[in-house]
């Protein structure tokens, strides 16, 4: 489109222009029929002292008003050559749609990354929180812990005779055993604790807001719904459990995981010792 700088009588219009604005060009049109009053305001304002100073104008937002399609957001730059003024206008919608999809790609990428990062975080036999995940979980839990305090217990499930279930029934029923048990910690825990597998055969609960004579009521819980898995020869699985109880007093000490955990293992040798399917408390 080229316009007079001094009358801004319109001089051409190309025929998409034509189309898009629905203005047939004729010596009377002028800009100021398909630009919006704040376009206009815009180009008395800022376009044209620039045109004047410069000589041309680039990336400027106008609105054109469109007999048919009402307003369109458009983009132009402007060029001032002796009294014309060459204009060329792209509607803002090619932009604008490539914009919104830039976005919903970011948020695609940005989704895909939080997925990937939760992956990395989980055992991929079990699903349950892998060593390092816990025990990064459990130093932000005991961040809130030192706060504001409440009872927490740490159970160290071990199974029993593991060893001879891979060895009688092969790895593959082990692995399902392990699945087995993970999916009825995830039952019979709340959303607040901490589910991890923490070695081979061993798994770490942490129970938020629990003392250990909770923690202990929640491990007999544990035994009764363990029995209903069954081995290949119709035998019950069992596990053995140590229990140990957060103290408020060790809460700053940095060892504080390996401590609370060094109980519940020397509850769980215990259990093991006592003969096993059982639990042992080292408050
Ligand atoms: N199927 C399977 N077995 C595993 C996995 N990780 C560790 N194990 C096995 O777990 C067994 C643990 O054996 P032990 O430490 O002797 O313990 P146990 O036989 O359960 O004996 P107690 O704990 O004393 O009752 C080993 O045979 C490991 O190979 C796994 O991901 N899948």
């Amino acid at each position: 489109m080229t316009t007079d700088i001094e009358t801004n009588q319109v001089s051409y219009l190309n025929q998409y222009a034509v189309d898009l604005i629905g203005i047939p060009l004729n010596p009377a049109v002028s800009l100021f029929d398909f630009i919006s009053k704040a376009s206009w305001i815009f180009f008395e304002s800022y376009i044209r002292p620039a045109l004047i100073k410069d000589g041309q104008c680039t990336e400027v937002q106008i609105t054109l008003v469109s007999q048919k399609l009402g307003k369109i957001n458009a983009v132009a730059n402007v060029s001032l050559i002796e009294s014309v003024l060459f204009w060329s206008i792209q509607t803002a919608e090619n932009r604008d749609k490539l914009y919104q999809e830039l976005l919903s790609a970011r948020e695609h990428l940005e989704n895909q990354n939080e997925k990937l990062l939760e992956l990395t975080r989980l055992d991929p036999l079990t699903s349950l929180l892998n060593r390092r995940a816990a025990a990064d979980d459990f130093m932000k839990m005991a961040n809130q812990l030192t706060r504001s305090f409440c009872p927490t217990s740490f159970l160290i499930i071990d199974i029993d005779w593991f060893k001879e279930i891979n060895d009688n029934h092969g790895h593959g029923v082990g692995d399902e055993v392990l699945t087995k048990l993970a999916n009825t910690f995830k039952e019979a825990s709340r959303s607040t604790d901490i589910l991890a597998r923490w070695g081979g055969e061993e798994f770490l609960i942490i129970l938020f807001n629990s003392n250990v004579i909770d923690a202990q009521l929640f491990a007999s819980r544990l035994h009764e719904k363990i029995k209903s898995i069954l081995l290949p020869n119709s035998e019950q699985l069992t596990v053995s459990i140590g229990i140990s109880g957060l103290r408020e007093n060790e809460l700053k000490d940095n060892e504080l995981l390996d401590k609370v955990l060094k109980r519940a293992d020397t509850a769980l040798y215990k259990a093991k010792e006592k003969g096993r399917n059982r639990t042992e408390i080292l408050e």
